[in-house]
């Protein structure tokens, strides 16, 4: 490709990101490519690369067209700024990219021109900047960045912007960490341990990981540490009964079924039965036997109604912004809309509910979210507290010495719950909260074996709401309306599985339909030094 070339396909697949919200951007990018297999993979890399930079600065590209009065907002203006203001192009320069030839981009008309020429010399930042603009996010989730964080929220942000990682979880089930990092070693893969989660092992160097014997004999799975910290402080324990209550495509229930040895029960339920469908293969690569798939429909209604009070634990991972995924996802800082936080506050409310009634006396409820906004986070876990007096929460601190041996970073000493950055712990950001429902004797810490499934409190309770035609029913409440499922939510998996750095890949290397939607059995892979890959916080992602 000419460089004029890659200017005009980096408009285009622009193009199609923005027009396709919807879709996460590197389902869009994959398709592109896929249906352009002439793209040969220098081009392809150097298109992606320019198209997931330019997605992490659209907001002061965009200022620059404001300030310019530049004659258009569209894609083609904002690929000119930023290769004006990134790239340090001069007119000259821009002139023989824009000039019509075969496959190139349209001259720049008069307005175009003018409006550009007043960005030569310039680079991207301006003092004039408003600190949401220098930040690159829009202006309504500003606020809800500084109620996280204070003062420290635009350094947050920025922490946002880094390349992520590449984690992977050791599977239990199979190998132990040091079996897992000899074998990846073998296959060339250069890993560490991980700061704070036992089973983690990060990459030191963005390498495929998908294709080697490890990964395809279960050794190790994909997760970002922030996820499997969320999975480990669920205390899974052999011969417990865990519901998975947002299970999606199974990231934290595979986490969950390696603790338990495949001794007890891990159910994993979702709205969306396709999205369990997908964990079958992942689980049966893991070689854990003892996850049961049930949708939350109108068939497992009953079913569903008879477990109330029946699991010693039941995690809620529910579907929220994505805030904390950004690393992955710089889409998500231009598709997430006030009226998404809006419809996914009360939806989160609602699941939490209908989950919260599966918790036995003693048992343990832990809610998660991958976003950092307080309104899907601490707020939301004060109604639910305020709703539901049966509930205390077990603080992080307490939680993370007993389930992971060590001492917790200092800063969640403080507080009571999960709350992960990747400025302050190198994860992606991640929410949790760990509550436990009051036992009416002898209250059971989250943190301990909760009493067995036959218990008589779980056994009373679960009677009294079998036999109760006032209580509301598990599954009807749990069932999303349709405008939130249209909700370009975040999906913890996505994040935690995500395919960080990796750029859409070529016809042999390209993920089968959808990196997203079949995160582990698609291609999850990182290419060496590729930009980054995101994996679009929507909840239909998982
Ligand atoms: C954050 S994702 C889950 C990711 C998954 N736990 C993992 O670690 O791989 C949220 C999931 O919630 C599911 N969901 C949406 N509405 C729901 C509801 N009302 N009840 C249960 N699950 C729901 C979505 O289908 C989606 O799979």
């Amino acid at each position: 490709m000419t460089p004029g070339a890659r200017v005009a396909a980096t408009i285009e697949l622009l193009d199609e990101i923005v027009s396709h919200t919807e879709r996460p951007a590197d389902l869009v990018a994959n398709a592109y490519f896929r249906s352009r297999r002439y793209i040969g993979s220098g081009d392809r890399r150097s298109v992606s690369e320019r198209v997931w930079s330019i997605l992490r600065r659209y907001g002061q590209l965009a200022w620059w067209l404001e300030r310019t009065r530049h004659p258009h907002r569209g894609t083609r203006a904002i690929v000119a700024a930023d290769l004006m203001l990134v790239e340090g192009l001069d007119m000259a320069g821009m002139q023989s990219l824009f000039d019509g030839g075969s496959y190139r981009p349209m001259p720049l008309d008069e307005a175009e021109y003018r409006a550009l020429r007043q960005m030569e010399g310039h680079s991207l930042p301006h003092p004039e900047q408003p600190d949401w603009v220098r930040l690159n996010v829009q202006e309504w989730v500003a606020p809800h960045f500084r109620e996280a964080y204070g003062e420290s929220w635009g350094r947050e942000i920025a922490a946002l912007d880094t390349p992520p990682p590449v984690d992977l979880r050791v599977n239990r089930l199979k190998a132990d960490v040091g079996q897992a990092r000899e074998m990846l070693a073998r296959e060339g893969i250069d890993t560490e341990p991980m700061r704070y989660a036992t089973d983690g092992l990060r990459l030191r160097r963005r390498l495929s990981v998908v294709k080697g014997q490890a990964f395809q004999n279960g050794l190790v799975e994909i997760q970002d540490e922030g996820s499997q910290l969320v999975a480990a402080l669920v205390d899974a324990q052999p011969g417990m009964q865990i519901a998975d209550y947002c299970a999606g495509a199974g990231g934290k229930t595979l986490a969950m079924a390696a603790r338990m040895n495949n001794k007890g029960r891990v159910v994993a339920m979702d709205v969306y039965e396709s999205r369990l469908d997908r964990s079958a293969q992942r689980l049966r690569r893991a070689g854990a036997h003892n996850v049961e798939r049930r949708a939350i429909d109108a068939d497992n209604r009953k079913w569903l109604k008879r477990q109330a009070g029946a699991f010693d634990r039941v995690l809620v991972d529910a579907p929220c912004t994505g805030t904390g995924t950004w690393r992955r996802n710089p889409d998500g800082r231009w598709t997430l809309r006030p009226e998404d936080l809006a419809e996914l506050v009360p939806k989160q409310a609602a699941i939490l509910d209908a989950a919260a009634k599966l918790v036995k006396p003693g048992g343990g409820l832990i809610y998660a979210t991958c976003s950092v906004l307080p309104a899907e986070n601490e707020k939301q876990i004060a109604a639910f507290l305020e709703r539901n007096d049966a509930f205390e929460v077990v603080p992080v601190g307490s939680l993370w010495r007993d389930v992971l041996t060590s001492e917790p970073p200092p800063e969640l000493e403080s507080g009571p719950y999960l709350r992960l950055s990747p400025l302050k712990h190198g994860t992606d950001g991640f929410f949790a909260a760990a509550l436990v429902r009051k036992a009416a004797a002898k209250p059971v810490q989250a943190t301990g074996p909760a009493p067995e499934a036959g218990a008589e409190g779980a056994t009373e309770e679960a009677a009294q709401n079998e036999a109760s035609e006032a209580t509301p029913d598990v599954a009807a409440e749990a069932v999303p309306d349709s405008v939130s499922e249209a909700v370009p939510t975040s999906d913890s998996e996505a994040a935690a599985n995500a395919a960080p750095q990796a750029a859409p890949v070529s016809a042999s290397e390209t993920a089968p339909a959808s990196a997203s939607e079949d995160v582990q059995d698609s291609s999850p892979e990182a290419a060496p030094d590729a930009p980054e890959k995101p994996e679009g916080p929507r909840e239909p992602s998982a």
